[in-house]
Order: structure tokens, then C-alpha cells, then sequence
């Protein structure tokens, strides 16, 4: 039997501003991404990605075509069934990370659950082992305020994995952390995908889109040449000044 589509994006086209001033970042863009796989999608500064992911994650709406989230069309369901499985079946690492100042580690991770209903033992335990998965269980009682930087960036992965999220949308989540840490979190996500998640990442280091089953590379808005790209996604970067990882 085929693995279970968990992300359409069908001929989807993004188009920010009018008349003179429009940037076409998105072109009838095709991806699909099934439960267990892992997607890495690379391209240069301006190439459309993080407005793939935004599209994807229903934060953002699409000009054209469709994006289905577990066979749900985005673009024709209600805000309240769209905010439903954001909350769901959606993890989103941010590139600013989104977290909440007032909330300890553990709370920031556990919110989303508790917004969906679950008691607040049952999703402080999920918090602390998915901060555990991610190498924080100690600071689950820290502040954003008493964390550095790749700590806060570590929680908004353990958000975003926390509840065995269906998809897992991750914007350059390692930005901040060591390339040893970035490694572990990669393997994070590879577990999450092997367990039956998709995983969408954005990333512009090719050491870490090894990890994943395939790699989507976009430029100027348009996904070009899959095949390649995941036979050796060094070549497709060697001519893009400033993306060699
Ligand atoms: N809110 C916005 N308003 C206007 N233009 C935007 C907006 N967001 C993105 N763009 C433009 O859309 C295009 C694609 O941007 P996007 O951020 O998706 O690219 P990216 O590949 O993620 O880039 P980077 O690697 O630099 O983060 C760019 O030309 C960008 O300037």
C-alpha cells in the first residue's frame, strides 16, 4: 500500500504586493511529501522557501492552487478547521522561534497541547520528554529570559515535535546551535520521520539535507531538478554565492 499523503502543494503560486511593486516568490509549485519522509528544501536567499513552508504550515494563503494538510484543502476549509489542525497535526519551527516570554520551557512546549484539550499533566509529561528528545530536559523550568540562544531555539523544536505531530515544518532550525547539536537535532527529525511523520525542512547546509529521503531544490520561486539534488546537492549550491554549507 503507498505511505499516506500528508502535504499537497498542488500548482501553488505566491505573489506578495500589487501592481509594480508584485515579487512572484512561489510558481506553480508541485510537492508532495508522504508520512514517514523527510524533505529538505534548499535553495539561494530569495529562492521562495520560507514561503513554501508558511504556505504549507497555513499561516500564510496561497494566490493559486491548493496546499492539502492530511487531504484537507486549506484554501476551502474554515479558519477554525484550519487553526484546528494547525494545532494538531502541525509543528512549525520558526525562524525567530514564536516563543511565549511568560511561559517557562516546558510551558511554551506543553501550550499547544493543553490549547487542544489535553490535561495539563498529560502535556507537561509530553513537554519534558520532548524537551528530553531535543537535550533540555534539565531547563524545563527556565524562562526564556535564562535561556541562550540555541536553548530557546531547542524548545521551539521540542514544540514542534511535541504530541507526534503528523507534519513537522522546520524554517533553518539550527541557526543558533553548534554543528554538533544542529546534528542531533537533525536526528530528531529523522526519528519523527521514521516513526511516520513528513518532515519538511529548510535548510542551506547540505550536511544536514543529507539526512533527509529527498531534497527539493527551488529557485526563483520554482522547484527545479529533484533528481539531481538528491543525488549530490553540493553541485546544485557550488553556483550560489553564499549557500555552500
Ligand atoms: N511579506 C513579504 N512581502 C513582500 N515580499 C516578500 C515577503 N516575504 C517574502 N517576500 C519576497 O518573496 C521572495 C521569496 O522570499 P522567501 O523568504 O520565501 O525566500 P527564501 O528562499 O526563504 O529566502 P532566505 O533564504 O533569504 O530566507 C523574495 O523575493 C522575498 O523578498
Amino acid at each position: 500500500m503507498p505511505a499516506r499523503q500528508i502535504l499537497e502543494l498542488s500548482a501553488v503560486s505566491k505573489t506578495y504586493g500589487e501592481g509594480s511593486t508584485t515579487v512572484a516568490a512561489l510558481r506553480a509549485v508541485d510537492l508532495v511529501v508522504h508520512a514517514g519522509e523527510f524533505v529538505a528544501v534548499m535553495g539561494p536567499s530569495g529562492s521562495g522557501k520560507s514561503s513554501l513552508l508558511a504556505l504549507a504550515g497555513g499561516l500564510d494563503t496561497a494566490t493559486g492552487g491548493e496546499i492539502y494538510v492530511r487531504g484537507a484543502p486549506l484554501g476551502r476549509i474554515t479558519v477554525a478547521e484550519k487553526a484546528r489542525l494547525r494545532r494538531r497535526a502541525v509543528g512549525y519551527v520558526f525562524q525567530d522561534y514564536n516563543l511565549i516570554p511568560s511561559l517557562n520551557a516546558a510551558e511554551n512546549v506543553a501550550l499547544p497541547l493543553e490549547l487542544d484539550g489535553a490535561t495539563p499533566g498529560k502535556a507537561h509529561r509530553q513537554a519534558k520528554d520532548a524537551l528530553r528528545q531535543v537535550g533540555i530536559e534539565d531547563l524545563a523550568g527556565r524562562f526564556l529570559d535564562e535561556l541562550s540562544g540555541g536553548q530557546q531555539q531547542r524548545v521551539a523544536i521540542a514544540r514542534a515535535i511535541v504530541g507526534e505531530k503528523a507534519l513537522i515544518l522546520a524554517d533553518e532550525p539550527t541557526g543558533a546551535l553548534d554543528s554538533v547539536t544542529g546534528e542531533e537535532i537533525m536526528a530528531v527529525l529523522r526519528r519523527r520521520a521514521d516513526a511516520g511523520a513528513g518532515v519538511v525542512l529548510v535548510t542551506h547546509e547540505a550536511r544536514h539535507a543529507g539526512w533527509a529521503d529527498r531534497v527539493v531544490f527551488l529557485r526563483d520561486g520554482r522547484v527545479v531538478d529533484q533528481a539531481q539534488a538528491e543525488n549530490d546537492p553540493h553541485s546544485l549550491l557550488a553556483d550560489v554565492p553564499g549557500t555552500a554549507g
